[in-house]
């Protein structure tokens, strides 16, 4: 690994950022390319920079247009990077002229690097020729040799190979060895070509083993950009200190992962269409998004299930929610101590349903696993589970996150946490939750009041004394969070009914 680089920190006080540069056509559709490399390296948290080599103007249809870079300003950015910023790891794509590689090769023998992936790319997914035959040559004499592994696909396999005809894994396999023999120290030949394959086969070879690597083939359109994110995401597992033959099985999975997850989005009228690499853009029917982001006036009636009092009254947990959202209910915990996992995500999916029909949100307790599982609006966490700070980095910053607090310092604590709102008590005993220590009105004035935080109080409140809780008025206290009173009952919808009737008459969630 080069050391060279301009900074003034001692070695021992930074810590090293796991890094990828990537020397690669840019897709102006973002599918492939310097695009899809930065997605990629991002979802495998990796950092990537980018030194382009050609701007391509496509799309979902194919490749309309493309212009190289000067092989001297190619240059320079390899230059700019590979002599400041400690990349780990080159991984080649789009090399649109021998007079590019050339710059490449020379300049890495300067900046030498602790591995190089090439993905010798020549035709589009779409087959338009992004760099012609004219580069065989200097690719088999110049960047083979220095490559720690080479990423083809069956046809770039058989261009390299003057146009050996592959049609069989036995035949994958020749050709890797082949293609060992020109000097790169790994050889992952695709065969996401090879026909009538029920099964995606990859044969990866390192001069003494054969891996054949299998996966169920993906039935989709968008697959545009695979190539380069699966040599990207080696690239990033190698950059951390993986193994070859872990980068590759690790970097496979999660291509399959994406391309799985993405099966049904569309971009593009084209033929193939992007992946999504971060997992995000999966379509949702519109009423299955909330449409808001936290309204801390949502806290005004928040009601929080319990499955043994349901279980007592014989109802699931589905009626319940349904029953309190019509009494008024305007936020929904499922607070499901007791249920396996498997029935909870059931019922939360099918609560979630109901939820995002009428516009409530609905947090999952304790269980952030859960809530990620089936896209909650969020979670309630206690001082005793998860932090509020690590629920935050996994549920991403749209998410609405909750935390019990008994005292000013732990209300500091979840507003530097990321924390939305608190929930404070328990105000008054409770039976819902054992050896819970009661804080009364006075430590929730003293909680709402150094609370940078919207408050919702919670511990033994009901229609009786709902009234006395707002009536502390202090502007943060934004409702009562309720289980027994609504949910030890025998009809729920009644209960939150009355409730909501004395919350109104209190005039608060106004402030
Ligand atoms: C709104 C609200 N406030 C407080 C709690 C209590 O959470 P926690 O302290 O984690 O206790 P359990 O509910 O997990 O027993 C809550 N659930 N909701
Ligand atoms: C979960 C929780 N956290 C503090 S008090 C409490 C229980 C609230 O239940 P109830 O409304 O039945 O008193
Ligand atoms: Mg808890």
């Amino acid at each position: 690994m080069q050391e060279k680089g301009g900074s003034t920190l001692s070695d021992d006080s930074r810590t090293k950022t796991p890094h990828v540069l990537t020397v690669a056509g840019s897709d102006s559709g973002a599918g492939a390319g310097i695009q899809a490399d930065l997605k990629a390296c991002a979802a495998r948290g990796v950092y990537c920079s980018t030194v382009i080599t050609a701007l391509t103007a496509q799309n979902t249809i194919g490749v309309q247009g493309a212009s190289n870079v000067p092989e001297d300003f190619v240059a320079q950015q390899l230059k700019s990077v590979l002599s400041d910023m400690q990349v780990d790891v080159v991984k080649t794509g789009m090399l649109p002229s021998v007079g590019i590689v050339k710059t490449l090769c020379r300049t890495l023998r300067e900046y030498p690097v602790h591995a190089l992936v090439v993905d010798p790319v020549m035709v589009s997914t779409s087959g338009d020729v992004l760099a012609g035959p004219s580069i065989l040559s200097t690719f088999r004499e110049e960047l083979l040799p220095m490559a720690d592994i080479i990423t083809p696909n069956l046809k770039e396999a058989s261009a390299l190979l003057n146009g050996m005809q592959l049609e069989t894994v036995d035949d994958m396999r020749s050709a890797a060895r082949l293609l060992h023999n020109m000097g790169p120290k790994n050889v992952l030949v695709k065969g996401g070509d090879l026909p009538d394959s029920l099964d995606a086969v990859d044969i990866l070879y390192n001069g003494h083993n054969f891996y054949e690597l299998r996966s169920p083939r993906i039935r989709t359109r968008n697959t545009h950009g695979t190539g380069c994110s699966l040599a990207s995401s080696i690239a990033a597992e190698v950059a951390k200190g993986y193994p070859m033959l872990s980068a590759v099985k690790v970097a496979k999975r999660f291509v399959e992962t994406a391309l799985d997850y993405s099966k049904e989005i569309v971009i593009g009228n084209g033929p193939q269409g992007p992946f999504d690499h971060l997992l995000r853009l999966k379509s949702h029917s519109q009423d299955c998004h909330r449409q808001q982001p936290f309204d801390p006036s949502d806290l005004f009636l928040y009601a929080v299930t319990d499955s043994r009092m349901n279980k007592r009254w014989g109802r699931s947990i589905v009626d319940a929610v349904k029953a309190a959202i019509d009494g008024g209910a305007t936020i929904i915990q499922l607070r499901e101590k007791d249920a396996e996992t498997k029935d909870f995500l059931e019922s939360a999916k099918a609560c979630l349903r109901i939820c995002r029909l009428h516009g409530v949100p609905l947090l999952i307790n304790d269980r952030v696993d859960v809530a990620i599982a089936c896209d909650a609006d969020g979670v309630h966490v206690g001082q005793s589970d998860m932090p509020a700070c690590v629920a935050r980095t996994l549920l991403g910053p749209e998410k609405i996150i909750g935390v019990s607090c008994k005292t000013p310092e732990q209300a500091e604590q979840a507003w530097v946490d990321g924390a939305d709102y608190i929930g404070c008590g328990g105000v008054y005993p409770t039976n819902t939750k054992e050896n819970n220590i009661t804080v009364g009105l006075n430590g929730l004035k003293t909680v709402c009041m150094a609370s940078k935080l919207p408050v919702v109080a919670i511990g033994g409140i009901g229609v009786s004394n709902a009234r006395a809780v707002m009536e502390i008025r202090t502007p943060n206290l934004k409702g009562v969070a309720v289980v027994s009173a609504l949910f030890d009952r025998e009809c729920v919808q009644t209960e939150t009914r009355k409730l909501h009737e004395v919350l109104l008459g209190s005039n608060i969630g106004s402030t």
